[in-house]
């Protein structure tokens, strides 16, 4: 129980050192830069950790990515087994170009516990606790909405739904507009507004569209210990991913997945870092000699909410300088 209680700060860490070198590269243009940094600052503090873990859902293969890779081993080899899902950088065009919304994410749970969901897109619907076991994917988004209204006592006219702008989302933002709510496009960066439907004050109410898989365990996994819900659906592009769909024991790879499914259990660790500004969390800020972070850290088994401002000394802690200034 004590070491447990101890991970979850441990996972902030993880987050916080990802978040400090990959903004250092925010607006440079460079998302590879940014995204590497943002890697190896991750992994460096996670070989600091007395865990066995196995990166369940990561930077890619390992043929296709130097660490971070789906497989990796992370820790110190002593400790609890735990499967281990990563996003160094999640939104990596956005710290490129300097755009709100940008996170470092990690999530953690025992083995087997985390959908290892592989790289290609899901069908999402994610809304706070208020609305929890009320929505459902496959109804008429007017339907959800006023779902979505009715438990947060407001009316439709008043909802933001966050949905990626893309032409694949036509029809659905249509379909919203028609409905009457409010729509915050995005460029990038699915998982922030997701995770921000369980904050009343976010400003977000719901979370819609089709965006990465891996990206939609990592917000199941945190609406999870807040008690928000997401549902998703795999959307598998040709036959080779209706294979790999397979191999992950989904008979049927386009079944509904719930969060049950996507997240087997409750005790799981969330931990998320601004890497720039959003709707849940303040993005990194250079100081005359270390940087200011913010980090939300949840643990499921306890539901405990935690919002961390930190502010790191690079002087006396050089491990949150990686990427260094040699740019
Ligand atoms: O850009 P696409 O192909 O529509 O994919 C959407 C996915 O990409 C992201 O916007 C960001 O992904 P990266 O961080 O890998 O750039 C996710 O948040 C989202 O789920």
């Amino acid at each position: 129980m004590e070491m447990e209680r101890k991970l979850s700060l441990e996972f902030a860490r993880v987050t916080e050192a990802a978040a400090v070198a990959s903004a250092r590269w925010m607006g440079r243009g460079d998302k590879h830069k940014a995204d590497e940094a943002a890697t190896e600052a991750m992994r460096a503090v996670f070989d600091t950790l007395d865990i066995r873990g196995e990166v369940v859902i990561g930077e890619g293969e390992m043929d296709e990515a130097p660490m971070l890779y789906i497989g990796e081993k992370l820790g110190t080899g002593y400790g609890p087994a735990l499967d281990i899902a990563v996003d160094p950088l999640e939104g990596t065009n956005l710290v490129a170009k300097g755009l709100n919304g940008a996170i470092a994410v990690v999530a953690a749970a025992p083995k087997g516990c985390l959908l290892n969901a592989p790289d290609m897109y899901m069908e999402k619907i994610a809304v706070g606790p208020a609305a929890a076991g009320k929505i459902h994917l496959d109804a008429p988004v007017k339907d959800n909405l006023k779902i979505v209204a009715e438990s947060l006592n407001k009316s439709v006219s008043d909802l933001t739904v966050v949905i990626l702008d893309r032409p694949r989302h036509e029809k659905i933002v249509k379909e919203i507009r028609e409905a009457g709510a409010r729509i915050m496009l995005i460029s990038d960066g699915d998982v922030s507004p997701a995770i921000a439907c369980a904050f009343e004050d976010s400003g977000v109410d719901m979370m819609i569209g089709i965006g990465g898989a891996p990206e939609g365990v990592l917000a199941a996994a945190a609406l999870k210990c807040l008690g928000g819900e997401l549902m998703g659906r795999l959307v598998p592009e040709n036959d080779e991913q209706m294979e790999r769909c397979r191999k992950m024991g989904l008979s049927d790879p386009r079944q509904i997945l719930t969060l049950d499914d996507l997240v087997k259990s409750d005790d799981i660790f969330f931990a998320a870092t601004g890497i720039t500004n959003s709707n849940l969390l303040k993005g990194v800020r250079f100081t005359a000699n270390g940087a200011s972070t913010h980090t939300l850290v949840v643990r499921g088994k306890t539901g405990t909410i935690r919002f961390i401002e930190a502010l790191h000394r690079f002087d006396k802690k050089p491990l949150y300088n990686l990427a260094g200034l040699n740019v």
